[in-house]
């Protein structure tokens, strides 16, 4: 008898995957691992069951393919005991049989609120730690439903389709980070959790009301199911590719567009901007002012919308501050972005 449905979907997900690494990594071998020896990839982690189900789809996979596979928790340090629970985690995915395993402990900061600093010193943490192992990839446990989540928070955002596009199935330096079960369900996930008889931990934060994701997982996504029917999911997952592609064809329009609206000084026309598609126009200006030192992170819709209003407006002067002590001032006909 072969395994159950949802295990052998999750085990084809991930050996998927570990197909794209292996060629990939025939082409062009990865930094850190020697000529001839088998490419290392890590999961990353938390002991919750997406991330359980995929290491344990990896231990499997990797046994039968020429890969090597570890994993990496890391401690966040935010809830009381979890020191003892990066040990309980890395002593489950030494049981499934990976190796190296390690749990690092990270320290959080307070930028943008505490979700987005957990998040920026996780990824720090496995940049880290893919480097100093030399790991090939690193996986992640996100499924379709964390896929249509995303969708509906970037659109709650209003800041334009790139934000629709929620998470890329590969990402990151030298392509690092792959979501295998990105196309998954998450029932189908917890499914073959239960069916292995995995040990996994239920992050309290998941079902936290005070954390907007988790409203959303447990009365927004649930109230748009029973108003639109049980296919909003995929049709959000699907809306991430479709806006993830239109995003890029945009921004490659724009990175072609801008030279020619740039003088000799390399100063942007404002007639010139005027008459591209307001899309590619806003696309040149967001570039023009990270080129100039605004961090991109801080820089949002009503930033490029005023910038817009400058170019666009009756005015014929004007000059407005943007975040990273830059300023744009239309001047002549031109509009000159500077960092102060
Ligand atoms: N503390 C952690 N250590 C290592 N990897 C983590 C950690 N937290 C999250 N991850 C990785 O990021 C993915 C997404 O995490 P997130 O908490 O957003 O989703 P989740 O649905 O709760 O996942 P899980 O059920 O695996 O905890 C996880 O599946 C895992 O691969």
């Amino acid at each position: 008898m072969g395994p159950h449905p949802a295990v052998a979907a999750i085990r084809l997900a991930v050996r998927r995957v570990l197909h794209d690494v292996l060629t990939e990594h025939r082409d062009t071998t990865t930094p850190g691992t020697a000529p001839g020896e088998h490419p290392l990839v890590l999961v990353a982690c938390s002991g919750g069951a997406d991330s359980m189900a995929l290491a344990s789809a990896l231990a499997f996979e990797a046994r039968k393919l020429h890969v090597r596979a570890g994993g990496i928790t890391v401690d966040h340090g935010l809830q009381q005991g979890s020191g003892q629970r990066a040990t309980e985690v890395t002593d489950r995915m030494t049981a499934l049989g990976l190796d190296p395993v390690e749990a690092i402990a990270v320290t959080v900061g307070r930028d943008g609120g505490p979700e987005a600093a957990a998040r920026d010193a996780r990824y720090a943490a496995l940049d880290d730690a893919a480097e100093r192992h030399g790991a090939a990839a690193v996986l992640l446990g996100h499924t379709r439903d964390d896929q249509a989540e995303t969708v509906l928070l970037g659109l709650a955002r209003g800041s334009g389709i790139r934000s629709l596009s929620g998470m890329a199935a590969v990402s990151g330096t030298a392509r690092r980070y792959r979501r295998p079960f990105l196309e998954l369900d998450r029932q189908t996930v917890r499914k073959a959790c239960i069916a292995q008889e995995l040990a996994v931990w239920d992050d309290p934060h998941n079902s936290d009301p005070a954390y907007t994701r988790s409203r959303l997982r447990h009365e927004g996504l649930p109230a748009l199911e029973k108003a639109l029917g049980k296919g909003v999911v995929e049709a959000l997952a699907r809306t991430a590719q479709l806006s993830r592609d239109d995003a890029d064809a945009l921004d490659s329009w724009a990175a072609d567009a801008e030279a020619a609206v740039r003088d000799e000084a390399g100063r942007l026309e404002c007639a010139k901007l005027h008459g591209l598609p307001p899309a590619v126009r806003r696309r040149i200006l967001r570039r023009a002012v990270i080129a100039e030192g605004a961090p991109a992170g801080s820089l949002f819709a009503r930033h490029i919308e005023e910038l817009d209003r400058l170019i666009t407006g009756w005015r014929g002067q004007g000059a407005i501050n943007l975040p990273g002590r830059v300023e744009a001032r239309r001047q002549g006909g031109r509009l000159v972005i500077r960092q102060g």
